[in-house]
């Protein structure tokens, strides 16, 4: 109860509020920040609409915007509930990566509503976080998005989780012997998280990977009504394996759960390969109580900050958003995100890595750094940059 008491009171009026960068104290301050001064400013920009990444907060903000459909793994509770994430998130951006984030909660659930209202709200951001939208919402907007604007658009839980699993996941199989070419990998809960970590790990050399939802493994002989599932099952699981989670998981090297919590057993992990990886990356709750599946497994990762492992998507965005706003990036694209993933896992020295230490800490400094240049980099060299962050020329 006096936890849930803490919790509350630093809740109270909010996570977040504006400072100003200079203050206003007498009549010529406020000629200067307000009318008239301001006027020339805007005159300027009016002129190049470039300037408004030198002269306003464009250059280093961003939206995080959510319609409150699938918060963590709560579901579908609405704006107004989902804001405590979203104030999170922004506090997230500001503490590792000193970039300001607005958070943004919509009484929508329509595609094209939400479309609308992002496209309209761009010109203020120099990018947009979108958080927490539901599958298969979620793959339309960010797609159309990112074609329609010319700043990044992210969807944190697809590429943000996906981008830390790859970057956990290397270091776990070196830590197990194995290559990713030859393990087995079950995924279970296809949804914008499960898509994007399956795409990753493909990419990465993963051969053996099947997805599994609650109807069972996702099965290219089967036609499925959701075309991403479809899309989905074309792309993995070469041998048609077919059942539930219980009988796909035996024999698997990797668990990844990114679905509900407690629908992994212990009997499931027990029918696992020889020295088992088992991200339970589900919200608040995983699927396996690590305190169960830890004497069983030989690197055990959740999403949460209470335990060793950290797998979650805060080790992500924070860098790749400062590194995109840095170089003033039109996008991340698939460069950028892979460019992340390892610049996460090479935080670690191979001689440090240890079943318990996967996976840098959130508080580590190293990781935005890294994650910052490498994606300026990765944002250059792929021609997604307007600016070279290295020597801070136009591109
Ligand atoms: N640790 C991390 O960094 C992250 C964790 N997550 C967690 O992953 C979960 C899913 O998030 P999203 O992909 O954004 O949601 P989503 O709503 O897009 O997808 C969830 C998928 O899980 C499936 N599912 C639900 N119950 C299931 C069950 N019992 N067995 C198999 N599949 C089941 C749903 O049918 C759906 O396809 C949430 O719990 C969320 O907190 C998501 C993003 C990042
Ligand atoms: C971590 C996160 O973004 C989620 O659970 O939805
Ligand atoms: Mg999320």
């Amino acid at each position: 109860m006096e936890l849930l008491d803490e919790i509350m009171l630093l809740h109270k009026g909010g996570k977040l509020e504006t400072t100003l960068k200079n203050p206003i104290r007498t009549k010529e301050d406020l000629s200067k920040v307000y009318t008239p001064g301001v006027a020339e400013v805007c005159q300027a920009i009016a002129q190049d609409q470039a300037q408004a990444y030198e002269l306003t907060t464009k250059k280093n903000t961003v939206a995080v915007v959510s319609d409150g459909t699938a918060v963590l793994g709560l579901g579908d509770i609405g704006p107004r509930a989902a804001m405590p994430v979203m104030e999170g998130k922004a506090a997230l951006f500001k503490q590792f990566a000193n970039v300001d984030a607005v958070p943004i909660c919509l009484d929508t659930k329509g595609t094209e509503e939400i479309i609308a209202i992002v496209k309209a709200l761009a010109p203020t951001f120099g990018g947009i976080n979108l958080e927490d939208i539901s599958s298969p919402r979620c793959f339309e907007i960010e797609k159309r998005l990112r074609n329609e604007l010319d700043i990044p658009v992210f969807h944190d839980d697809q590429h943000g989780t996906a981008i830390v699993v790859l970057a956990g996941l290397l270091n776990a199989l070196k830590v197990c012997g194995k290559e990713i070419k030859d393990v087995k990998i079950v995924v279970n809960g296809i949804g914008a998280a499960g898509i994007s970590v399956s795409k990753m790990l493909l990419h990465a050399g993963a051969v053996n990977l099947i997805g599994v939802d609650r109807e069972g493994a996702l099965n290219r002989q089967v036609p499925y009504s959701r075309t991403h599932w479809s899309e989905y099952a074309r792309m993995t699981n070469p041998n048609l394996e077919t059942g539930q989670l219980s009988d796909v998981i035996k024999g698997a090297d990797v668990f990844i759960g990114v679905s509900a919590p407690d629908v992994l057993k212990l009997e499931d992990v027990l029918n696992m390969a020889k020295d088992p990886i088992v991200f339970a990356m589900a919200n608040p709750t995983p699927e396996i109580d690590p305190a169960i599946a830890a004497p069983h497994v030989r690197v055990m990762a959740t999403g949460r900050s209470d335990y060793p492992n950290q797998i979650n998507n805060v080790l992500c965005f924070p860098g790749i958003f400062r590194g995109a706003l840095d170089c003033e990036a039109t996008d991340i694209n698939d460069e950028m995100k892979l460019a992340a993933a390892k610049a996460i896992s090479s935080v670690i020295d191979p001689a440090d890595l240890h079943e318990t230490y996967i996976i840098p800490d959130a508080f580590d400094p190293r990781v935005v750094e890294r994650i910052r240049i490498a994606v300026a980099e990765a944002a250059f060299t792929s021609g997604a940059a307007r600016k070279n962050l290295l020597i801070g020329a136009n591109s």
